[in-house]
């Protein structure tokens, strides 16, 4: 999978965000979003998972044969966390998983069982998620990003609401699960992107 971003510009009302950035993102790389608070990374990164139109430019997702990847199909490449994330609080963890994992196939196949031992949170499954503290409920949006097969992760300020243990345990499952993936992480904290060895920075691109 490849990602190109042809002079991608968001604007809100008259406020431009950022303006013509031209990228190329491949498989099997790390790339950082940076920027002060508000420079524009989320809004990036929703752009090019398409949860938000581009004012100007193009995204495109190309395969490994560089074919365009369509709209339709772009939703099953693409594991996606960040901090605003909504999860269904009624739900528990393992209600939640088991209809997320409906819809995209677990990594390496792993069973929901499997995925919530590698969250560290069995005693709390089958408590309605609405009741987790917010390192946990951070915990439970990782592992559904993370643990998609998809060949793209879009992680966005991924050690939010993290403890020490949490922010060790990104880092392992980075390690184990994210080679050959193409990443992109938006963050301020090197500890997210520590493995990045690309970095965009939005100031370049007001
Ligand atoms: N839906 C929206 N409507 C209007 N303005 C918006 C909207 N979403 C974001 N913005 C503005 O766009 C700018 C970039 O916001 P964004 O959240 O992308 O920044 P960020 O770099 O991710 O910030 P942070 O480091 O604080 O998470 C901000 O000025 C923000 O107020």
């Amino acid at each position: 999978m490849k990602i190109t971003l042809d002079q991608v510009s968001k604007r809100f009302q008259q406020h431009w965000i950022f303006k013509n950035i031209s990228y190329s993102f491949v498989q099997g790389n790390g790339y950082a979003l940076l920027g002060a608070n508000g420079s524009g990374k989320s809004t990036l990164l929703r752009v090019i998972a398409g949860m938000q139109s581009a004012s100007k430019g193009k995204v495109l997702f190309t395969d490994d044969n560089d074919k365009a990847v369509t709209t339709n199909q772009i939703f099953s490449k693409i594991g996606f966390s960040a901090p605003g994330q909504e999860i269904v609080e009624e739900l528990t963890m393992r209600e939640f998983l088991d209809f997320h994992f409906s819809f995209k196939r677990p990594l390496n196949n792993l069973r929901i069982d499997d995925i919530i031992n590698l969250t560290g949170l069995q005693s709390a499954a089958d408590k309605p998620i609405g009741d987790y503290s917010s390192g946990m409920k951070q915990r439970v949006k990782l592992a559904q990003a993370i643990f998609s097969d998809t060949p793209i992760l879009m992680l966005d300020e991924p050690c939010t609401n993290l403890d020490q243990a949490g922010v060790e345990q990104y880092r392992e499952w980075i390690e184990t699960y994210a080679a050959n993936r193409l990443i992109l992480v938006a963050s301020n904290d090197v500890r997210e992107y520590f493995f990045c060895r690309e970095k965009i920075t939005l100031e370049n691109f007001k």
